[in-house]
Order: structure tokens, then C-alpha cells, then sequence
């Protein structure tokens, strides 16, 4: 199979669809970012990349960062995270309050935004938000074995400046008693994880080892056990796409995470981690793109886990 081939077809196929969809500019600062562009790269196991498009050019992560957030606070509490965040498909957008009365305070999921407050604010256990921020940006050079990975200072303030509706939730679970930390130290930690901004090589990187068992190949580090890499991967095939989940599991058929920046990491177990970007969104938040674009890849190599 001719990966690069695929990449570049991709392109190719997307390329007068440029610009379709909406920026996130809830965020000020995602805002100014150009819509008509698009990037992809693919990981293998045996640590090959191949890219097309803007692959090599930055991007905020924002709700991708969950997805590493997770895997730190499961190594540091392992299964006892799931007393305060719940494991099922929420079906109501990223950033709903909803369900959380009902559900006394407990978010359905660590990928909403609720259930992400939650876990930033176990990783936050023990430390000055400074030092979690640190711990988070030092995770991340090492799962991408890349020392220049920085966070976009800039977003993350125009995120603090205008998040209302993460102060409402992160209030609200306060009250509820499922948040440890003063609301403004969790949020200001949860705001510079999402700010952090990725290539799509850098991010096929940095989640290669859940595509390999949880070891990255590229390095050889062993992330997490085989165990929790197929768990975390289950999850984002039931959540990663908040109420588009289901379609995406139909139309791509891989574990994937989005982000309002307009990012999506898919991953093929056993066999790649694929990284696409487009700034563009499609109703419920996903990159539209980005979406299409996992849909022709998926098409072209059998990798759906549903079989080909
Ligand atoms: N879906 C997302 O990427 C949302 C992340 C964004 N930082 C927010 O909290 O609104």
C-alpha cells in the first residue's frame, strides 16, 4: 500500500474545498487563524512518516490535549479516576452543562470539556499550576521525542479572557465537590494544555504509542501497558467526538480525538497514527476536513476496526 500515494491524493481530492466550514472563534485568538488549509500525516508502527498538505505547520490541539491528559492521570491514579468522571458517550455538545445536575456534578466522559476539567484538576494533585503546566509540556517532548514543542502563550490568555461557559462548568462540579482546586488554578492549567500547538507530524508522533501497544516505536519508551492503550483507544471511539462520535465511528471507523483548532488524531492499532488538520468545523465541532479526510483514508487502506 502506497501511503504517501494516499496522502497526497487526499490533498489533492480536498483541495477546492478549502476553507469549508467555520472557525472556532468562540476563542478570539483561533479566530484569526486561515481557514483554507489542510494537513496530514501518517505514522506506522515501524516508524515511517508520510505527509501531505500543511503537515508541518503548527496548530492549537485543544480538546486533543484530553486525550494526553488522561494517560497522565491515569499513571498517576490509576483506575480510581472513574469515582469522579464517568465512561459513556455523552450525546450533548462539548461544552453542554446539561447532564451535569442530573448526574451530581459527575461528568459523563473525560473528553467533554466537564469530564477534561475533571481529570486536569487530578493531574493538578500536588502541585503549583506552574509545575502541572511543566509536567504536561515535558510529557508531551517526550511521547513526541521533540524538545521544541511549545504552548501558544497567546491562546491560552484569549481563552482565559473569554471562557465563560469552562468557568461555568468548572463552578458547578465545585460545588458538587468534585473539583479539588480553586476553579482559576484548574482552568489556567486546562486552558495551556489546550493551547499547546502540534504539526501533524508532531502530533502523529506524540500518539504513535497507542497505536503500538502502548510503546512508542520511535523511541522505544514504553508509555503505558498494552491494557490501558486499548482502553484509551476504546474511549475515543465511544467519545472523541462528543455527539458526533457515532457518525464518526460509522463514516471513519477508527478511535479519534477532535479539537475546536481543527485537529483529529485517528489511530490504527496496530498500525498507524494518523494526524489530519483543517481549521474549518462542521456543526457539532469537529473539523469538516478533517472528518472527510480520515473518511477517504479509511476507504483506501481497510484500517476501519470493523474490519475491511
Ligand atoms: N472541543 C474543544 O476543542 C474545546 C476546547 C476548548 N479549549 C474549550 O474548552 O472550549
Amino acid at each position: 500500500m502506497d501511503l504517501q500515494l494516499i496522502a497526497d491524493d487526499i490533498v489533492s481530492a480536498l483541495e477546492p474545498r478549502l476553507g469549508e466550514g467555520k472557525v472556532a472563534d468562540y476563542i478570539p485568538e483561533l479566530a484569526r487563524v486561515d481557514p483554507k488549509q489542510f494537513g496530514i500525516a501518517i505514522t506506522t508502527v515501524d516508524g515511517q512518516t508520510y505527509k501531505a498538505g500543511h503537515a508541518d505547520t503548527a496548530f492549537s490541539i485543544q480538546s486533543i490535549s484530553k486525550v494526553f491528559m488522561l494517560t497522565l492521570a491515569l499513571g498517576k491514579a490509576g483506575e480510581s479516576i472513574w469515582k469522579r468522571v464517568g465512561r459513556e458517550p455523552s450525546g450533548s455538545s462539548f461544552n453542554s452543562i446539561v447532564q451535569l445536575e442530573h448526574e451530581h456534578g459527575i461528568p459523563r466522559n473525560p473528553f467533554i470539556n466537564a469530564g477534561a476539567i475533571v481529570i486536569t484538576d487530578m493531574v493538578l494533585a500536588g502541585h503549583a499550576p506552574r509545575e502541572a503546566i511543566g509536567e504536561y509540556l515535558r510529557f508531551m517532548r517526550y511521547l513526541a521525542d521533540d524538545e521544541t514543542l511549545s504552548i501558544d502563550e497567546k491562546v491560552a490568555q484569549s481563552e482565559q479572557r473569554t471562557g465563560y461557559r469552562n468557568f461555568a462548568l468548572a463552578n458547578f462540579m465545585r460545588g458538587f465537590g468534585n473539583l479539588e482546586h480553586p476553579v482559576e488554578h484548574t482552568l489556567g492549567v486546562y486552558f495551556h494544555q489546550c493551547a499547546l500547538a502540534l504539526s501533524c507530524v508532531q502530533l502523529s508522533h506524540a500518539g504513535l504509542f497507542l497505536a503500538n501497544r502502548g510503546t512508542n516505536p520511535l523511541t522505544g519508551f514504553s508509555v503505558v501497558s498494552p491494557k490501558r492503550a486499548r482502553r484509551i483507544n476504546a474511549l475515543m471511539l465511544m467519545c472523541g467526538h462528543y455527539d458526533g462520535s457515532g457518525d464518526f465511528a460509522y463514516q471513519v471507523g477508527l478511535p479519534g480525538k477532535s479539537g475546536v483548532g481543527g485537529g483529529i488524531l485517528a489511530v490504527a492499532p496496530g498500525k498507524a497514527s494518523i494526524a489530519v488538520w483543517s481549521p474549518g468545523l462542521n456543526k457539532v465541532g469537529n473539523s469538516a476536513l478533517g472528518s472527510a479526510a480520515l473518511e477517504m483514508l479509511a476507504t483506501r487502506t481497510g484500517w476501519s476496526v470493523f474490519g475491511t
